[in-house]
């Protein structure tokens, strides 16, 4: 039992904070499992850019992805800096992915 759960002992508020809990945990069993497809589709365009003799960055896709996420993260009250941090991360990645799939072909 975490700290928060065991001072709130028996009370509706445990009972909130174990539903609320729940859903969080769901909610990231669902973000692990799309990001784990999200970077089985980036791996094979890494495998089509090595094998087409393109860069693993694409600044311009980038930026529009970019514009794009952040107007959905605004319209969804999500905080568009977050969201355009958190794309930057994962495509951060999913370029050293490329790296290296390039490295191993040999470009
Ligand atoms: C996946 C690609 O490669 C890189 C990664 C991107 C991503 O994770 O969305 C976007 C642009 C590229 O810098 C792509 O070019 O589409």
């Amino acid at each position: 039992m975490s700290e928060a759960e065991n001072k709130l002992g028996e009370s509706p508020a445990l009972s909130e904070l174990k539903a609320l809990r729940a859903s969080i945990d769901n909610i990231d069993a669902a973000l692990v499992h799309m990001l784990a497809e999200r970077f089985k589709c980036t791996q094979k365009v890494g495998v089509l850019k090595a094998t087409n003799d393109l860069p693993p960055a694409d600044p311009a896709r980038e930026k529009i992805q970019i514009e794009r996420l952040r107007q959905l993260a605004g319209d969804a009250n999500l905080d568009p800096d977050f969201a355009e941090k958190f794309l930057n991360f994962i495509v951060k990645e999913v370029i050293r992915h490329h790296e290296a799939i390039a490295a191993e072909a040999g470009n």
